[in-house]
């Protein structure tokens, strides 16, 4: 793990399946990083309502309850974690019942509210005492646009449909057991998802204009952190520049 030379706070948004957790996630291992997943309180959030009666299709009873759980993450990158009401919520939220719902959670303004909220106090490193003054690396769809505009860089990672549900379905054939997972499936329901999540009014999955676009799809994995991590390390080194000559 090589140090970061300044407390960098990086931004990583893109559609599903285009490589945000995998790339966030070790880069910020590699760099000493804290990592938050996004996508991760969002679902946190649908699984506890669909645990506790909401009906998810009714845009109201959402925003009645969206400030209800205690939605808590981790932010090692090794071993993130996260909890909704005390229940450890990191295998339930990646079921199909959640993947399924949480464009329309997410959707709700409350809601967005509520989470957007708890993503700005833990890149603040205000929560726990160590993390302050400590970077760290947030997935999700809305970081560079909404929640962390003024963040030091932001990636936008993309891939072909093609290329982003293969991979999906490879994940949920090695989940599943089964031999062929249905990819014309997996598709489109992405394409569905990519469409909920650009088209709702509320803070919508957007490039932010001064992003790093990265089109992963011919990149393999190790090729896509390594191009992240020369670019953390370049903003990094230009803010500890910044920061230096703000001091003389
Ligand atoms: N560049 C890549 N080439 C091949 N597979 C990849 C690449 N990036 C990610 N993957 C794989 O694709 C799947 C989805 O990646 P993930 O990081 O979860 O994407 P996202 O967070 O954008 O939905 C994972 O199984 C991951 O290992
Ligand atoms: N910053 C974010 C992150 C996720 N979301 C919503 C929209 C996404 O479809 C869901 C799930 O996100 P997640 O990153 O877990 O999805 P994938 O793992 O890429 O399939 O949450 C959001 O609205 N804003």
């Amino acid at each position: 793990m090589s140090a970061t030379p300044a407390a960098v706070i990086v931004a990583i948004d893109g559609p599903s399946g285009t490589g945000k957790s995998s790339t966030s996630k070790a880069v910020a291992a590699r760099l000493g990083l804290r990592y938050l997943d996004t996508g991760a309180q969002y679902r946190a959030m649908t699984w506890w309502m669909l645990n506790n009666g909401i009906d998810v299709s009714d845009p109201s009873e959402i925003a009645a309850a969206a400030d209800k759980p205690a939605i808590v993450s981790g932010t090692d990158p090794q071993a993130p974690g996260i909890s909704a009401d005390g229940a450890d919520a990191s295998v339930p939220i990646r079921s199909q019942e959640v993947t399924a719902a949480v464009s329309a959670v997410s959707a709700v303004p409350e809601v967005r509210t509520r989470i957007t909220d708890l993503q700005r106090t833990i890149a603040a490193g205000t929560q726990e005492p160590g993390d302050a003054g400590t970077g760290i690396v947030v997935e999700g769809r809305d970081i560079g646009t909404t929640v962390l505009p003024d963040a030091d860089l932001k990636v936008f990672l993309t891939a072909s449909p093609e290329a982003r549900a293969a991979r999906r379905s490879g994940e949920l054939k090695s989940a599943d057991g089964k031999a062929h997972a249905d990819l014309a499936a997996t598709q489109q329901a992405l394409a569905a998802r990519d469409k909920a999540d650009s088209s709702r009014k509320t803070s919508p999955l957007k490039k932010a204009g001064d992003a790093v676009e990265v089109d992963t799809t011919e990149l393999t994995l190790e090729q896509v952190i390594e191009c992240v991590v020369t670019l953390v390390e370049k903003a990094s080194a230009d803010k500890a520049g910044r920061m230096e000559k703000a001091a003389r």
